[in-house]
């Protein structure tokens, strides 16, 4: 089956806005069941495109899209896609709040699975420890933990200083996403990758360049609107009463694996947790799909591999 696509489109995915943020919709039937899939602060609500460059393309192949489901993902408040920046920074309590209003507004009264990676999972704690919005079905936590961790919390702090300090707000925005990116890899990656610390140090930088090339001034509303929100938060994980799946990576420094071990333990029903080997840190979130792909798809309620074929837009 292939469906009409809209005119920027590169997937079937429709877009739309409510309460002030775009998401991105890769609609089943109407009434199908929604899954929520929300990235890193990074992230936008286009998870996948045709040429491969969505921002968590890897998912593609375990979630979407299937006719039996409407996977939903949106654009960060004061991140980087087209949702708007709020007047001043939310705390993550906010941030939930707001989207759960979202989904409560398109209709959505509840969620039969919520995926987030990193502050897309910060973000899924969230909502089911809340006693109101749509109830979360199942949630999916990876790379995330119910607090941040001090040593994560102390290099966003320095992020902060970078951008006060910096001769320019481009300045700002290069040297706090290259600090971030010690934060998103491991050492042991690091160690294989470079053979020294000068060709490490253009590699941060040049992902600093990157994210200021592509994003412009809305990269910077990322270090004064989302991360901030990261340095203090806590859930309570004993509030969440539905099944939840935890994927840790052993060597992420901003879910370390004694932070997802007692968000685990703490958990009143822990459906599985899987701790996974790999030198990307955190970003094996990203970059370790595969190897979590098929605990994911055990976990989510089985979709129809009716798949609906991917089409450009004619027009
Ligand atoms: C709490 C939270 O939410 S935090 C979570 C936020 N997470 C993020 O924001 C994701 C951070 N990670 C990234 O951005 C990563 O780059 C990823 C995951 C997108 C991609 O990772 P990888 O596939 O390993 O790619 P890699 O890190 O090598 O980067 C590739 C880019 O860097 C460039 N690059 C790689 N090495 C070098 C180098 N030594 N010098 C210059 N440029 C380099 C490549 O040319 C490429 O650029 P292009 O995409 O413009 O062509």
């Amino acid at each position: 089956m292939v469906l009409p696509v809209g005119r920027s489109f590169y997937t079937n995915t429709r877009f739309g806005r409510v309460k002030g943020f775009r998401y991105a919709a890769d609609n089943g039937r109407a009434d199908a069941p929604v899954i929520v899939i929300q990235g890193g602060i990074s992230a936008t609500g286009q998870l996948w495109r045709l040429d491969g460059s969505g921002w968590w393309q890897s998912l593609y192949n375990v979630f979407a899209p299937a006719e039996d489901v409407q996977v939903i993902s949106f654009d960060y408040l004061g991140g980087v896609g087209g949702s708007d920046t709020p007047t001043q920074p939310l705390t993550v309590t906010e941030h939930t709040q707001a989207y759960t209003d979202a989904l409560t507004q398109l209709g959505v009264e509840s969620v039969e699975a919520w995926v987030g990676g990193s502050f897309g999972g910060v973000l899924g704690l969230h909502a089911a420890a809340q006693q109101h919005g749509p109830v979360i079905r199942r949630l999916a936590v990876i790379g995330a933990a119910h607090k941040p961790s001090i040593q994560s919390a102390l290099l966003r702090s320095f992020q902060q200083l970078l951008l006060q300090h910096a001769e320019s707000p481009q300045q700002g925005v290069i040297l706090a996403r290259a600090l971030a990116m010690l934060t998103y890899r491991s050492a042991d990656e690091f160690e294989q990758r470079f053979a020294n610390s000068d060709d490490a140090l253009q590699y941060v930088l040049a992902q600093g360049e990157r994210l200021l090339r592509r994003h412009g001034n809305q990269a910077n509303t990322l270090f004064t609107h989302l991360t901030p929100a990261l340095n203090d938060y806590q859930v309570d994980p004993k509030r969440i009463s539905c099944p939840v799946q935890v994927i840790g990576f052993a060597s992420d420094s901003i879910a370390p694996t004694a932070l997802v071990a007692e968000l685990e333990a703490l958990l009143p029903h822990c459906h599985s947790y899987l701790s996974i080997e790999t030198p990307y840190g955190h970003d094996g979130f990203i970059k370790n799909v595969a190897d979590y792909q098929q605990p994911l798809r055990h976990f989510i309620p089985p979709l129809k591999t009716s798949r609906l074929e991917l089409t450009e837009n004619p027009l």
